[in-house]
């Protein structure tokens, strides 16, 4: 199977080479014209994933229309540009897998909805868990969930992209392993932002652990499995992000706590902090359909511009509740 990467930011640069395992031949897109130079002249990606030497078998482009002939896409640009990068790819049958984790501004779907939305004739498969970019690149084990309706056809994806330290596990719940990596990075900022403020870790103990709550009513409400979303799309993945400074949007919480402005933390940056995009749309989502959330609203309140001790002072001051129900 064939593989083509749309993205060539630090994840899909190490998806790639993750699929090019065994001297395959990989062809990724990216939007920066650098990029794709120095993957294909020094076989580095020199701006969002340094430090890793990237076999001769991936080829970089910044023709969409390269990668026509490949059998499967795997989909890694910003949740927010998903839309408008397979829009401009044009119409496609072939198996769109999303690694990217979010919820679109405006319309409120998934990752995988929108790609439904864009190729309606494509089927859908979700890439996602505990998977720091350079922990996979430097061959490290890592484990993720790949998740595909059509049982058949997530086996032989689960298949391809399996190496002896990335193993995968296949399911059919696409919902569940896309809300867990949105809902994580919003839940990431807030650790982050226990650790700027100098709360301590019960309280980053507490905010998984409430936090994970929040994600479990959001994604049953959009039709997760439970189990899903305690696998490793979910709680996986918010445990990794929520307890360290490698994750953007942790780091961008210390940046909150330690009471810098988002504005100024999210200027001039190339990097994607994805929660920042995601806090608000959730917010909205939650509220519409009635399902408490005030973890990610005390993250929208800081992102824009609020006190942190005043967030904080008004989280815990919340009315006691039962831990259930
Ligand atoms: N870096 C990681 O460890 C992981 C990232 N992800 C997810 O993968 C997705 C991509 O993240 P990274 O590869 O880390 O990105 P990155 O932060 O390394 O690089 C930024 C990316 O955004 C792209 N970009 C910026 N403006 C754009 C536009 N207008 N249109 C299209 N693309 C644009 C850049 O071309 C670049 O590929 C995100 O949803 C992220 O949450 C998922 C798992 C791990
Ligand atoms: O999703 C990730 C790891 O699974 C990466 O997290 P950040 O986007 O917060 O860096």
């Amino acid at each position: 199977m064939k593989i083509g990467v749309i993205g060539g930011g630090a994840w899909g640069t190490a998806l790639a080479q993750v699929a090019a395992r065994g001297e395959r031949e990989v062809v990724l897109w990216a939007r920066e014209p650098e990029v794709v130079a120095a993957i294909n002249e020094t076989h580095v990606n020199s701006v969002f994933l340094s430090a890793v030497p990237l076999p001769e078998t991936i080829r970089a482009t910044g023709d969409l229309g390269e990668l026509r002939h490949c059998e499967a896409l795997l989909v890694v640009a910003p949740a927010q540009h998903v839309r408008a990068v397979l829009s401009a790819f044009g119409s496609g049958t072939m198996p769109l897998v999303l690694c990217a984790k979010g919820i679109e501004a405006g319309t409120q779907l998934l990752v995988g909805e929108v790609a439904h939305a864009v190729h309606p004739n494509a089927p859908i498969a979700v890439l996602s868990g505990p998977t720091f970019a350079h922990e996979v690149a430097a061959g490290q084990p890592t484990a993720v969930t790949l998740a595909c309706e059509d049982e058949a056809l997530g086996a032989r994806l689960a298949e391809r992209l399996a190496g002896p330290a990335f193993r995968t596990y296949a399911s059919n719940d696409v919902i569940g392993a896309e809300i867990g990596g949105a809902v994580k990075n919003v839940l990431a900022i807030a650790c982050g932002v226990v650790e700027g403020a100098g709360l301590g870790q019960n309280a980053r103990a507490a905010l998984i652990a409430r936090g994970f709550a929040e994600m479990t009513r959001f994604g049953l409400a959009r039709g997760a499995r439970a189990a899903t979303l305690a696998g490793l799309s979910g709680l996986g993945d918010l445990v990794l992000t929520c307890s360290s400074t490698n994750s953007r949007n942790f780091s961008l919480g210390v940046g909150l706590g330690e009471g810098r402005a988002a504005t100024e933390l999210l200027a001039d940056r190339r990097t994607v902090a994805e929660g920042a995009f995601t806090a608000p749309v959730l917010r909205e989502a939650a509220l519409a359909a009635g399902i408490d959330m005030p973890v990610c609203d005390a993250v929208c309140a800081l992102l824009g511009g609020a006190d942190v001790q005043d967030v904080v002072g008004a989280l815990l001051a919340r009315p006691l509740t039962r831990e259930y129900g």
